[in-house]
C-alpha cells in the first residue's frame, strides 16, 4: 500500500526526533582523551586552590610587622635565613628580624604573611650572612595567594553536560581526575544510495557523479561530537538495501542514508525502512530544501533518510540529525539556535514552505549581518562550502529590503569573509 505522506512543520519534526532519541550512555575514559567530550558528572573541588598560602612573586617572605616604618631614608634590614623554591617546604619559620628568600609558587613559611619583590630590595652580604634592605611598608597579604582564593573545597568546578574545553582539562587535572565519566559518542553509520554514484577516487563516467554526500555527512557528524562510520554505497535495489542497513544497525547507534526518499521509481528508502520494521517519526517536512526528509526508528535506533540533493541533505542533517546527536550526548537540543541578523542586500523568495537559504553571517561594526548566497537550489553544491548559516524565510511571497532584520540559524562560526574580521585596538 502506498504511504500517504503528510508534511510536518519543522519545529514539530525536530521535537519528535528529540522525543524519540534514546538516552545516551556514559563511559569512563582517560583525561588525556577528554578534549571536547561531554562531561557526565559534576566535578567538585576535592580541595581548596591554592591548597596552601603561596608566594605570587619571586622575593622574600617576611612578617609585615617587620616592615612598619620602612622608608627610602630609613630602610628596614632583615637577615635572610633560608631559600625556598616552588615545591619546597620551609625548614624554619620566619621570626622577627628575619626573612626567607622565596620563589613564585613556593609555600609561605610559618610566621610570614607578605612578600617583598626581588626588585624592591637591596641584597647585602656581611661575614657570610645574607641581609636585605627594603624601603617601604609591606601590608599583610602582599604578593601572597591565599588558600582557597581561586576555588574552595566542595565548590562546583565543571558541571555535568559541559563540552570539555582546554580550560576544563586543566581544572580536571588540578583535582586529580585521571579517569573521567563522559557521555558516549554516538556512532553514526552513513550510507549513500543510488546507481549513479561513483567512489570519490573513480574517473567520471557519462551520467554518473561522485558520492559527495557521505564525506559531507562525515564532517557534520564529527562537528556535533559523533563518530562517523562510512558504510559505502548501496544500489537502488530493495533486498540489498534491507540486508545492508539491517546488518549495520547492530554496529551503530544511528544511521543516516542519503538519496532515494522522494517519489521516483528508484526511491526505495521508505520501503526499505518499512521492510526493516520501522516506526516512522515523519516522512515529509514542510520545508525547502529537504521536503522528502524522513526519520524512522528501527529497533529503538533512529534512521535519518536524508534527501540525495546535496544541499537538502545538508539541511536535513543540521535540522534533524544534529539534535539527535546532541541529545544522545546529554544536551537539551529541543530548540533551534536562532539569531537575528541584518540582511546585506535585497532578497525575495516565493515558496509554499519554510525555506532555508544558505548565507554568510558576519559581524560588521558590531552588528550581525547576513549575505544570502545566490546559488541556492537544493541540487547546488557551490554555496555549501562558504556559507555558515541559513536565513529562515517564511512560506509565501516574501520580499526583504537591504538592512531589514531576518532570522538566521548558524551552523558554523562567524568566519570566512573579510567583513567578519575587525581590527583589535591593542592600546
Ligand atoms: N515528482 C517529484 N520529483 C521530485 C520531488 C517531488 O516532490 N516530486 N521532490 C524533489 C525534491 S524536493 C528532492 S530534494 C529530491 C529528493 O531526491 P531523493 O532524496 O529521492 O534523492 P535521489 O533521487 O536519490 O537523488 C536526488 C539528486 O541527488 C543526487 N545525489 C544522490 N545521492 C548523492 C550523493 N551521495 N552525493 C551527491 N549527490 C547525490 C542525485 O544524483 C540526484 O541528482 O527529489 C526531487 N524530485
Ligand atoms: O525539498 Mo527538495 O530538497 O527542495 O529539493
Ligand atoms: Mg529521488
Amino acid at each position: 500500500m502506498k504511504r500517504i505522506r503528510k508534511a510536518l512543520p519543522v519545529d514539530e519534526a525536530i521535537r519528535k526526533v528529540v522525543e524519540a532519541c534514546p538516552p545516551g550512555k556514559v563511559e569512563e575514559i582517560d583525561l588525556f582523551d577528554c578534549y571536547h567530550r561531554v562531561l557526565a558528572e559534576d566535578i567538585l573541588a576535592s580541595h581548596s586552590v591554592p591548597f596552601f598560602n603561596r608566594s605570587a612573586m619571586d622575593g622574600f617572605a617576611i612578617s609585615s610587622s617587620d616592615s612598619i616604618g620602612a622608608t627610602r631614608e630609613k630602610p628596614k634590614a632583615l637577615k635572610v635565613v633560608d631559600r625556598l623554591a616552588a615545591g619546597d617546604v620551609a625548614r624554619v619559620p620566619v621570626t622577627p628580624g628575619h626573612a626567607i628568600r622565596i620563589m613564585t609558587g613556593a609555600a609561605m613559611p610559618e610566621g610570614a604573611n607578605a612578600v617583598v619583590m626581588l626588585e624592591k630590595v637591596t641584597e647585602k652580604e656581611t661575614f657570610a650572612e645574607k641581609w636585605i634592605e627594603f624601603y617601604e611598608e609591606i601590608e599583610p597579604g602582599k604578593h601572597v595567594s591565599q588558600i582557597g582564593e581561586d576555588l574552595t573545597k566542595g565548590e562546583l568546578v565543571v558541571a555535568k553536560g559541559t563540552r570539555i574545553s582546554e580550560g576544563d582539562l586543566a581544572l580536571l587535572a588540578t583535582f586529580g581526575s585521571r579517569r573521567v565519566a563522559v557521555q558516549k559518542q554516538p556512532v553514526i553509520g552513513i550510507y549513500a544510495t543510488g546507481a549513479e554514484l561513483l567512489q570519490v577516487e573513480e574517473a567520471l563516467q557519462p551520467g554518473k557523479i561522485r558520492n559527495s554526500n557521505s564525506v559531507m555527512i562525515m564532517g557534520q557528524v564529527r562537528k556535533y561530537g559523533g563518530v562517523p562510520k562510512l558504510l559505502g554505497i548501496i544500489p537502488d535495489r530493495k533486498e540489498e538495501a534491507v540486508k545492508a542497513i539491517g546488518s549495520a544497525l547492530s554496529e551503530v547507534d544511528m544511521i543516516v542514508t542519503t538519496g532515494g526518499v522522494s517519489v521516483g521509481d528508484y526511491d526505495l528508502m521508505l520501503d526499505v525502512y518499512e521492510e526493516l520494521g520501522a516506526d516512522f517519526i515523519f516522512d515529509r517536512v514542510a520545508m525547502r530544501p529537504g521536503k522528502p526528509t524522513t526519520v524512522a526508528a528501527v529497533h529503538g535506533k533512529l534512521i535519518f533518510g536524508l534527501s540525495g540533493n546535496p544541499a537538502a541533505c545538508f539541511v536535513g542533517f543540521e535540522l534533524f540529525a544534529k539534535p539527535a546527536l546532541l541529545s544522545y550526548q546529554g544536551f537539551d537540543a529541543s530548540g533551534l539556535d536562532g539569531f537575528e541578523a541584518t540582511i546585506a542586500e535585497d532578497f525575495s523568495s516565493q515558496s509554499p514552505f519554510l525555506t532555508f537559504i544558505r548565507a554568510i553571517a558576519y559581524i560588521e561594526h558590531g552588528i550581525v549581518k547576513v549575505m544570502p548566497m545566490h546559488k541556492n537550489r537544493a541540487s547546488m553544491l557551490s554555496s555549501l562550502g562558504q556559507s555558515n548559516c541559513f536565513i529562515l524565510v517564511q512560506p509565501g511571497s516574501v520580499t526583504v529590503q537591504e538592512n531589514e532584520k531576518v532570522q538566521i540559524l548558524l551552523f558554523a562560526p562567524f568566519a570566512g569573509r573579510e567583513e567578519s574580521r575587525f581590527s583589535i585596538h591593542w592600546i
